[in-house]
């Protein structure tokens, strides 16, 4: 059994800041980071990222993926809100990877750093989603080629699949943070998540935090589904 402490992040993905607070109020207790990324922010704004974000871990997940200059610009542009965790896309480059990182010292204290995490093969690709894209050598070796990529020029961190992270350990040890989406307690729906596992499987696996949102925020219960999982992360 790994003796790993792995935690988890409730995604809040809705369009509405009252639901995304009522949310965050409900899985605080159980969750111990909160992720807002694209429908929430493009919908309601930044000004209500930072209000749900208020005394709470942030894991903005953005996936950010532009030129190495717009990324590092729109890095600097997010140092109001503070998150704990950024996300960009790997497959963007080593020049891009080197602009975030360049713009993740500069713009924020060392206090309010966020940790820089890289995209590797998004969880709901498969082998042959991956193959549509033009890379055929399998998502396996997609992920740990990426991940090179990304640590070799700063990333603190990764964003796989549960089933990558044994090799992903394999090749570079503990120090890096792997977060891992496509996470679905025993029986829920996977929907469009393709590489998936539960919560136990990850933490055995190696995970540093999860990544749930629907079996969250589409139970009758939310605060009671992150509570269960909450319970079998800690085994
Ligand atoms: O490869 C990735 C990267 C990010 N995500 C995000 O995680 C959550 C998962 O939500 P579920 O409802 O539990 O499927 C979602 O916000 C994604 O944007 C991911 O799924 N896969």
């Amino acid at each position: 059994m790994s003796d790993r402490r792995t935690r988890l992040i409730a995604a809040l993905d809705t369009r509405d800041p009252q639901q995304a607070m009522r949310w965050a109020n409900a899985v605080s207790p159980h969750a111990a980071a909160i992720k807002l990324g694209l429908e929430f922010a493009y919908a309601a704004g930044f000004e209500a990222v930072s209000d749900i974000a208020a005394g709470r871990e942030l894991f903005l997940d953005l996936k950010l993926h532009d030129i190495p200059n717009t990324v590092g610009a729109a890095i600097g542009s997010l140092s109001r809100i503070s998150p704990a965790m950024l996300t960009i896309h790997a497959s963007g480059g080593a020049a891009m990877v080197t602009a975030a990182r360049k713009a993740c010292d500069e713009n924020f204290s060392a206090e309010r750093r966020p940790l820089l995490l890289a995209v590797t093969v998004l969880t709901s690709l498969d082998d042959a989603g991956l193959a549509e894209t033009g890379v055929q050598d399998g998502v396996r070796t997609q992920v740990l080629r990426l991940a090179e990529l990304a640590l070799r020029n700063g990333a603190n961190g990764l964003i796989c699949s549960a089933h990558e992270l044994a090799a992903l350990r394999a090749e570079f040890g503990d120090a890096p943070v792997l977060i891992t989406p496509g996470i679905r307690p025993r029986g829920a729906a996977a929907g469009d998540q393709k590489r998936v596992m539960t919560p136990g499987e990850a933490r055995e696996a190696g995970a540093d935090w999860i990544v749930v949102g629907r079996p969250i925020t589409e139970a009758s219960d939310p605060q009671a589904a992150a509570a269960a999982i909450a319970a079998e992360l800690a085994g």
